[in-house]
């Protein structure tokens, strides 16, 4: 593979980037942080850079960059985006997972060096504990004077046998009451995230060996969406790549922070520029939005933090009339009519529905069941992505590995042509099968299984009907063909059967409601991607996406339950929503529901006006 001079590389798959953007990536020296507005490009910024690190040798074979992201869907279309720009055997070199991934992985994979009184169970499940659970625990321990909470943050804080930590014997005993419960209260023992960040920071602590080895695979490391790191995970962070010469970028914005409530920390950039000497570089353009909605965003932007610099719109606006406003409607019912008539009028128009979201602050199986059957009425699907299916949520299983495997196989059988699943089940084939791109007779031998993969189903899908076919026969032929054994070794996250299982059922039972939706095999796979299905989400489900046309629904202060002016993060989840929008941002509020959030619209003052929502027909 020939690699390019640094001064001959260019930005790969865009026609530019910012200077200051162009400055962050070609400093390799030394860490980086690089803050930036809502669809200033920080995604699209870290895929150039790993292609600029991988393409110039800078980053040279064998060793790997490691990115680290927030959400699952966030580490997938960063690598996807590396993908496309980089040789499938650079693309390799680029490890891009979430932040409990990278952790679980560790822990899975040095288990045994893990000491006996915390090591997990090899059966454990991942649970998520709510508040009611930590309670019946405290309370089972007549631990009356803590709540759960309190408990939880002194839990996270506490390093495992660390003799230089001031230990207070109480909470040791509790804390090693409560891990044991974990393994051993339920049907199943249960690991939870911050028991598994425990568990990685003790590794990386206290093995040179696992220690060694992270620092030796990865000299480079990305963060992304840096403002949501908790503490407790830049310890992990600081652990394993402090003084050992590994240069960090991380990106993010502090205006996006609305993690808060789960721990982020309140100074992450300050922490970060601290600990690793980084050069902070600030990025200027919005790629996302048009100037109008731009210059909306700068207003939130600057009540946000008075100090920031005025940003730069490369969208384009193409729609005609308003751009942003609250819809006001007396009842419920008049707003769930008009909403779902005039989404219908838009994409009827040629929108496509996967363009139109629905952001809601929580409970969006609320929102599903009353807007859900409206739109359904008029011939529309509202996908609640947030929805599980078995132990995994929709937005999930359509990020997982297994899903990326099967789905462009699925394509080829079912489509005459389709260059584009042909390139990503080649590159996923020559991944799982170690083959080179340079070997063309393995490549060709590739090929041919591939080829022999795809008839095959193809024989299969012609045979049978969509309503007489079991979706596990189809997720089992491609799985036994391609090899189980290979898939799982290699994705780390698949090595214990139980997570394997839990996403495999994930995508059957998916498949099975595309099915049951749809009679030909072509719709059943548009059902099951979400193509022309109006997406439902949470604010803090959407962050990084985008969308042409973003819905809040419910901006009232009843729904938008806990806005008070003086909650910073309440007014982070305002900007995450209204710059999710690339062409308009609208907001729906209904006075029966509950009343004006009047200081935020005083802000926002006639730059987002309040209309009758009837008169948007
Ligand atoms: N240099 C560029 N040229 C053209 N388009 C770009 C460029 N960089 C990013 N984009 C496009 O702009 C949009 C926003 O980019 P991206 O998602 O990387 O922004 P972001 O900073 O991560 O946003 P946010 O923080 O709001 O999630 C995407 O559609 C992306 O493809």
């Amino acid at each position: 593979m020939t690699l390019v001079k640094p001064g001959d590389w260019q930005p790969r798959g865009v026609a530019e980037l910012e200077d200051r953007a162009l400055q962050a990536l070609r400093e390799t020296e030394r860490s980086v942080c690089v803050t930036a507005g809502a669809g200033a490009g920080k995604t699209e910024f870290l895929a150039q850079k790993a292609a600029y690190l991988l393409q110039t040798g800078l980053c040279p074979a064998p060793k790997r960059i490691l990115a680290i992201s927030f959400k699952r869907d966030a580490a997938a279309t960063l690598a996807e985006r590396v993908k496309r720009r980089c040789a499938p055997e650079q693309a390799r070199r680029f490890t891009s997972v979430t932040f409990d991934a990278f952790s679980k992985g560790l822990i899975d994979q040095f288990h045994k060096a893990l000491p006996d009184a915390y090591r997990p169970p090899a059966n454990y499940r991942i649970g998520f504990p709510t508040s009611d659970a930590v309670n019946d625990f405290l309370r089972r321990h007549n631990r009356h004077g803590v709540n759960a909470t309190q408990f939880q943050n002194a839990l996270i804080r506490r390093r495992l046998l660390d003799g230089d930590q001031e230990v207070n014997g109480e909470t040791e005993a509790l804390r090693d009451a409560y891990w044991r419960d974990q393994y051993e209260y339920y049907e199943e023992p249960v690991l939870t995230f911050p028991m598994i960040n425990r568990l990685a920071e003790y590794l990386i602590r206290t093995n040179h060996r696992v220690c060694r080895a992270i620092r030796l695979s990865y000299p480079v490391v990305f963060l992304d969406e840096f403002q949501d790191t908790q503490a407790s995970q830049f310890e992990v962070l600081q652990r394993a790549f402090n003084g050992a010469g590994t240069v960090l970028t991380a990106v993010g914005d502090d205006k996006q922070k609305i993690m808060g409530w789960a721990g982020a920390m309140p100074n992450a950039f300050q922490a970060f520029r601290d600990q690793y000497s980084a050069r902070p570089i600030s990025l200027l353009l919005n790629w996302r939005s048009h100037a109008e909605l731009v210059a909306v965003q700068h207003i939130i932007a600057s009540n946000i933090n008075p100090d920031v610099e005025p940003v730069v719109a490369r969208g384009q606006r193409n729609v005609e009339g308003d751009v942003s406003a609250i819809w006001e409607f007396a009842d419920e019912e008049t707003e769930i009519a008009v909403i779902s008539e005039w989404i219908e009028g838009q994409v009827a128009s040629g929108t496509p529905a996967h363009d139109i979201a629905i952001l809601v602050r929580a409970r969006a199986d609320r929102v599903e069941n009353e807007l859900g059957p409206a739109l359904a009425d008029r011939g529309l699907i509202l996908r609640n992505l947030a929805r599980n299916v078995g132990e995994i949520s929709i937005e999930d299983v359509l990020s997982e590995e297994l899903t990326q495997i099967l789905m462009p196989i699925l394509h080829l059988a079912t489509s005459k042509r389709h260059p584009e699943a042909w390139s990503t089940a080649l590159e996923n084939f020559s991944r799982l099968y170690a083959v080179s791109p340079d070997d063309d007779d393995q490549l060709q031998r590739l090929n041919d299984r591939m080829q022999s993969i795809v008839r095959g189903l193809r024989a299969f899908l012609a045979e049978h009907a969509v309503a007489a076919t079991n979706p596990n026969q189809i997720s089992d032929l491609l799985i036994e063909e391609i090899d189980e054994a290979l898939i799982r070794r290699s994705t780390p996250a698949y090595q214990r059967d139980a997570d394997y299982l839990r996403v495999k059922q994930g995508f059957d039972l998916l498949l099975a409601e595309a099915m049951n939706e749809s009679d030909d095999w072509r719709a059943v796979l548009d059902r099951f991607e979400g193509r022309n299905q109006i997406p439902l989400l949470t604010v803090h489900k959407s962050k990084g996406m985008e969308f042409h046309t973003m819905i809040f629904f419910g901006f009232d202060s009843r729904t938008w339950w806990s806005l008070t002016p003086d909650k910073d993060e309440e007014k982070n989840s305002f900007f995450v929503a209204f710059t999710r929008a690339r062409q308009r941002a609208f907001f729906t509020s209904c006075l029966r529901r509950g009343g004006r959030i009047t200081w935020l619209e005083d802000l926002l003052g006639n730059a987002v006006p309040r209309i009758e929502g009837v008169m948007i027909l």
